[in-house]
């Protein structure tokens, strides 16, 4: 893409998009490519024309518009290219190529696919090696970041200045071992081949937040010119097949970065879910603060840092379980086998460095801590005085003078040293008193007076000088003083007159000589002091108020520093790093401090004991609270634990009744069946019995006609009788004279 970019066809496309990018000219955080500057250079000569065109209408300078502006102002780059989906024709080596860019619409990402007629591909190679040499090229300032999608893809999301290894403050050897280690695992290939080993080599960086795990890992990148590919184990989307495909698709070289390895399979469903409440109930003192060590002094000074923060990836996205004690997705269905076999498994690619962070080394599985996943440990603690003295020095430029020869051996100047400066600065201070004094008396008076309250200006009517009018006179003296001896003086807060307060009762020397001074006074004051380019300000040409001086707080936020002689940063550095506890605050927190101090290294020196208390005060503070909170929650959680097993406890009772009156229902559902039946039993009985009444009846009521019948029959049965008889006696004598038979036959 950089290669076709800085094609001039690409730049001439007719169908092209636009966009805009954002960021200094210095720090654009894109490739420069010609057509930038091709743009820029159309945006300019339009600025131009316009400016020429409008001058002409309008009365130049009328309102007094600065024409100096010395800061630069942050640019909108515009982007231009050609739009998917159209063919391009670019010439390149006498061959017209024609490229297409298109969108894949499963991944959404880019495809560009370039086509040529030719005899051989000869050309398509010698065109993505050019690619590849420029694009090389542009990397030795950059690095580039990607970052990991939910698609199991790696998404390029920004190119970074690279961060110079110096402006990492860690304990001596620690860089240079890392670096070491680095460099000999890349170079040494063909030593893992030989010996059958997986060329890779992982990296732990674990510790307190802010302490410099992720600046580590950028400015280490930059040096040995790696890309970074980063992905949050946090991450919802974040899955088995999705983390292996992702490793597999890494490039050789480069640095692998595992966000939050302590928070992969911390997955939590919402805090509302009942087993939850009810299981919690014992262990109530993790909730909300799983492993959010807060005594490790971050306090509020803690920073959202990390790659992700940098770049508003998904990395918290969802809480951090770990720090804020919110709750993963649980969709992200990552397993620690999972993961495994991402790192070391067949899929995984060679050649990389992987680096993994976490904050919470007792959180990580025995089997990611086993060596061979995670070759090199280091810890990160919080700033020692040793990193906080340097972590000044870095801050605060030193210009080139003498070295620090009469600095004792606790760092101080010498006490001569000391009174010479001190009486520079004061004599500096008194010259500039008199320049001012001097002004005022040259100052021409005026009729016209100031006025107080209601600050109607009335010109040419005669009033007495309110207090406030001489204080606003008096102090914007007071203030070209000061400002004029903060350049001096070299201990602005140690010898009180950097800053000088100006209240009415101190100004009043000042305030009778200008008792009826005019408004003049504030150029004519300024015009002694400055010897800047003017720069004209809001307000400036008002003639009847003069600008109140800026408060201290105002005043103290100005944004930059003079660069400190060495002898002064030693003191200063000494100074602060006295001032802050061993491994009690962050580097990241320090560098918060100092950033508030950005203007005033002497204040930062010298407010850094105070600034240690207010955030020990804060830190106290926040801890009542979240004990409180914790408190609250714990008797709201224990509340709805009752309320649950109440309501359970009722739901129970409910569906006992419930139960005790179905079966009292079936019961009597039998019973009535048993009635039914037995009423109809009856009913059957009873209608047999009329059955049977009606039959006799019925009978009896034919029993006259069938008398002779009967006879006929009682003779047919008698006849029956005696005919049974006779053949019973035939059988006795038939057996009688067998028997006779028998006794006759036996000898
Ligand atoms: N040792 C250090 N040297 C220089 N700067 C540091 C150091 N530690 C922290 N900082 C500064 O503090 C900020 C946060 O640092 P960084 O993101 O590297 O911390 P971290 O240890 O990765 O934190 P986290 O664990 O929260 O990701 C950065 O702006 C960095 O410049």
């Amino acid at each position: 893409m950089l290669w076709l970019s800085r094609r001039p066809e690409w730049q001439r496309s007719r169908e092209f998009e636009t966009t805009i990018r954002s960021g200094s000219t210095s720090t654009s955080s894109t490739f420069g490519s010609p057509a930038d500057q091709e743009w820029d250079e159309a945006e300019r000569e339009w600025e131009a024309y316009n400016a020429h065109f409008e001058r002409g209408y309008s009365h130049h300078g009328q309102d007094g518009e600065d024409d100096t502006d010395p800061i630069e102002k942050p640019k909108t780059r515009i982007v231009f290219q050609p739009t998917y989906d159209t063919t391009h024709t670019i010439f390149f080596r006498g061959h017209w190529l024609r490229v297409r860019r298109s969108r894949k619409h499963d991944t959404n990402s880019e495809m560009i696919s370039i086509s040529v007629i030719a005899r051989s591909n000869n050309i398509l190679k010698q065109l993505v090696l050019q690619a590849k040499k420029e694009y090389e090229a542009e990397c030795v300032h950059r690095i580039q970041i990607y970052f990991a999608d939910a698609h199991g893809s790696w998404r390029w999301t920004d190119s970074r200045a690279k961060r110079p290894l110096s402006s990492i403050v860690l304990n001596p050897g620690v860089k240079e071992m890392l670096v070491d280690d680095a460099k000999d695992f890349l170079r040494s290939e063909k030593w893992y081949a030989d010996r059958g080993i997986p060329f890779r080599r992982g990296y732990l960086l674990y510790g307190v937040p802010g302490s410099g795990k992720s600046s580590l890992i950028h400015a280490l990148a930059g040096y040995l010119q790696l890309d970074i590919y980063v992905v949050s184990l946090s991450a919802s989307w974040i899955s088995d097949s999705t983390l292996t495909s992702l490793m597999g698709r890494v490039p050789a070289r480069c640095v692998v970065l595992l966000e939050d390895l302590d928070a992969a399979f911390t997955r939590s469903v919402s805090r509302d879910d009942e087993e939850e409440i009810l299981g919690s109930s014992n262990n109530n003192n993790n909730n909300g603060n799983n492993g959010g060590n807060n005594n490790n002094a971050e306090g509020p000074q803690e920073q959202q840092s990390g790659f992700s923060s940098f770049y508003g990836s998904g990395r918290r996205r969802g809480g951090r379980s770990g720090r804020s004690g919110e709750y993963l997705s649980d969709v992200n269905t990552l397993s620690l086998s999972g993961l495994l076999n991402a790192l070391d498994g067949v899929a995984a690619s060679e050649g990389r460095l992987l680096f993994a962070t976490t904050n919470h080394l007792d959180k990580l599985d025995e089997a990611l801590r086993r060596p061979g996943r995670m070759d090199v440990w280091i810890e990160f603690k919080n700033a020692s005085k040793w990193q906080a003295e340097a972590l000044f020095r870095n801050f605060f430029p030193a210009c080139d003078e003498d070295e620090v020869e009469d600095v004792d051996s606790d760092g101080a100047l010498s006490a001569g040293e000391l009174e010479a400066r001190r009486r520079d600065a004061r004599e500096a201070q008194k010259r500039r008193e008199r320049e001012v004094d001097e002004a005022l008396k040259n100052i021409k008076v005026e009729s016209r007076m100031f006025t107080p309250n209601p600050p109607v200006p009335t010109t040419g009517v005669p009033s007495s000088p309110s207090t406030s009018s001489v204080w606003s006179i008096a102090s914007s003296a007071s203030n070209l003083l000061s400002s004029a001896s903060s350049l001096s003086l070299p201990f602005g807060s140690s010898s009180g007159s950097s800053t000088p307060s100006v209240s009415p009762a101190s100004s009043t020397s000042a305030s009778r000589k200008t008792s009826s001074a005019s408004s003049s006074i504030a150029s004519a004051a300024a015009a002694v002091s400055s010897s800047r380019p003017h720069v004209k300000k809001f307000g400036e040409g008002n003639t009847a108020y003069i600008a109140p001086p800026p408060t201290d707080d105002i005043a103290s936020r100005r944004h930059s520093a003079a660069p400190l002689d060495k002898k002064t940063l030693a003191v200063l550095a000494k100074k602060f790093a006295d001032g802050v506890p061993e491994e009690e605050f962050s580097v990241a927190g320090l560098q918060g401090y100092l950033l508030k101090h950005k203007s005033n290294p002497h204040l930062a020196a010298s407010n850094i004991e105070s600034w240690v208390a207010s955030e020990r005060a804060l830190r106290v503070k926040l801890a009542q609270e979240k004990a409180a909170r914790e408190e609250r929650e714990k008797q709201l959680r224990e509340k709805r634990r009752q309320e649950l097993l109440l309501k359970r406890e009722e739901k129970k009772k409910q569906e006992e009744k419930e139960a005790e009156m179905e079966k009292i229902k079936a019961k009597l559902a039998e019973k009535e069946k048993e009635e039914e039946l037995e009423k109809m039993r009856q009913k059957l009985r009873e209608k047999e019995e009329e059955a049977r009444k009606k039959e006799r009846e019925e009978r009896e009521g034919k029993s006259g006609d069938s008398a002779e019948e009967k006879k006929e029959e009682e003779k047919v049965e008698e006849k029956k009788e005696e005919h049974k008889t006779e053949e019973e006696k035939k059988s006795d004598s038939d057996d009688d004279e067998d028997k006779e038979n028998w006794s006759d036959a036996l000898p």
